[in-house]
């Protein structure tokens, strides 16, 4: 699926980075948070004045049955959204919504699908994109005045649509989708806190929840407020927010043949991913339609997989709100963070070379099982150099930087004992904060009596057990090659310390 940057059920990957309306600090900055409980997410029904749809008895009355989503695991709307897509222009597929083992509803081969078939042929016309034509024609050409960017104009449509009930043309789409996707975006601050406070990805959904907030804040002042009779606050608020950019986070792809547009495919979107596959959904000039080609054969009854990009197992559960099974996952990392020492002799020096490389003084680097890159190196051999190799900082800093015009491969022999000792004290702090979440794990939230909260809290607390077990396991892995390393380099220098000093037994 797409990231916030390239949100891509498809090609690379799902991170989102959604420009935002503007370059408020709100939408970086933002502190408040909103805890959101699954049962408050209940929307009422709304007319919202548009004198492009009718509203009529029947319109009112299709306006009751507003369907905002269904269950997660719902068939029975996912029968109905296939009906339609075959009305709507979908060909004969080879594959079926069905239950499934992994991920609850997914596409399921029907015959036998060989390696390298083109599957699904969406047609354009059930593409969501954000050049769709609005039920409401006078909010979208609103938004348009306004220039609002892809993602915030993508998650009003779909809460305008869906607000319309059957006087959108997506009824059935909208009908099918989850009422509460997987997302993050609907953990409150106390759950990120009590149970992701070992990970990283604690502080990611922090910045996303603010980002989210910070957008519907800004589409509010700037549109909202001014257009209330057609984006009444009733439908058009924080809570439908969340969800329509919980479903773009888990849903929307990047079409690297359609001008890298980002879009919501119906049907494909039902398409679970795998950490095994490698094919992404791309629009097909020939066939005029958005595809996938299989990279292995399927036979009848199997579930057919996507991959959603090449993520970590922390970045999965951010957007999609699952943590593939362990050891699964070969582009799995974790963030490991890094600081200056506030007690170093060149603190000021250090911290004013990494802020002319748009660094600060605490830095997060991705480890993975296959090693950790150049610039956590550089970022170390900075941490531990002394005054005198004040020269250098600038362009160590400039080493620790994600700029690829910077010269990446620094070393300095003298300096990498220090360095693979700050890499491997900093990895072994953070191994200890897993583990104490998972010792204490086991005991956690057997004082809830609410069986729907016990149910949450259970489900909640497994995902971030899976997510921390996966975590920690790379960082054991780097501390047992850290040590190897350190004892290598100690080893040769007690050797060569013992040549020198045979060597000047030589002249006694
Ligand atoms: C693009 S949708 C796929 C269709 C989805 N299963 C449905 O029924 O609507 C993405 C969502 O599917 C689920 N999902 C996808 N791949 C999964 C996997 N490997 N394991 C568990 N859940 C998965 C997650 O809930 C995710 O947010």
């Amino acid at each position: 699926m797409a990231d916030a940057s390239s949100m891509v059920l498809i090609r690379a990957t799902l991170t989102p980075t959604f420009s935002s309306l503007s370059s408020s600090s709100s939408l970086l900055f933002g502190t408040t948070h909103h805890p959101i409980s699954r049962g408050k997410f209940s929307r009422s029904l709304i007319t919202i004045r548009c004198s492009s749809i009718s509203t009529s008895n029947d319109t009112l009355k299709a306006q009751e049955e507003v369907s905002w989503g269904c269950d997660v695991d719902s068939l029975e709307n996912a029968a109905s959204l296939q009906k339609w897509l075959y009305q709507s222009g979908l060909p004969e597929q080879r594959m079926a919504i069905q239950k499934v083992d992994v991920g609850e509803r997914g596409l399921v081969a029907l015959k036998n699908i060989r390696k390298g078939e083109k599957l699904l042929f969406v047609p354009p016309s059930l593409v969501i994109t954000a050049d769709s034509e609005w039920s409401c024609k006078e909010a979208g050409e609103i938004l348009k005045q306004y220039n609002v960017p892809d993602w915030p104009l993508l998650a009003t449509y779909l809460i305008s649509e869906a607000s319309l009930a059957s006087s959108s043309r997506w009824k059935n789409y909208i009908s099918a989708l989850p009422r509460q996707p997987y997302s993050l975006l609907y953990w409150t601050q106390s759950e990120l806190d009590r149970y992701l406070e070992a990970s990283q990805i604690r502080q990611r959904a922090i910045e996303r929840i603010n980002d989210v907030t910070g957008t519907f804040d800004d589409l509010k002042l700037r549109i909202f407020s001014r257009h209330s009779d057609i984006f009444p606050e009733k439908v058009f608020n924080i809570e439908t927010f969340k969800w329509s950019f919980g479903i773009l986070f888990s849903r929307l792809v990047r079409l690297p043949s359609m001008d890298d547009r980002v879009a919501l495919v119906p049907w494909a979107d039902m398409l679970n991913h795998s950490c095994e596959v490698e094919t992404f959904l791309d629009y097909d000039k020939s066939s005029k339609g958005v595809v996938y080609t299989t990279d292995r054969a399927y036979q009848p009854g199997e579930q057919v997989f996507i991959s959603y990009g090449k993520k970590s197992n922390g970045e999965l559960l951010l957007s999609y709100g699952f943590v593939p099974r362990e050891g699964t996952n070969p582009s799995d990392s974790v963030e490991l963070s890094l600081s200056l020492n506030k007690s170093d002799k060149c603190f000021k020096e250090k911290m004013e070379a990494l802020a002319k490389y748009g660094l600060s003084v605490s830095q997060c680097y991705p480890l993975r099982v296959t090693g950790w890159p150049l610039e956590l190196m550089a970022y170390a051999y900075l941490a531990v150099s002394p005054p005198a190799m004040k020269n250098w900082f600038d362009d160590i800093a400039a080493a620790a930087s994600n700029k690829s015009t910077c010269k990446k491969d620094i070393s300095f022999p003298e300096l990498q004992e220090d360095a693979l000792q700050f890499i491997l004290d900093n990895c072994e702090s953070s191994i200890s904060k897993y583990s104490k979440f998972l010792q204490a794990s086991g005991s956690m939230d057997l004082d809830v009596t609410n069986p729907k909260l016990l149910n949450r809290k259970l489900f909640l607390k497994q995902l971030a057990v899976d997510l921390c077990t996966s975590e920690q396991r790379i960082l054991f892995r780097a501390q047992y090659i850290l040590r190897r390393r350190l004892q290598e380099i100690r080893r040769g220098e007690l050797k060569a310390l013992r040549l020198f000093d045979g060597f000047m037994s030589l002249f006694k």
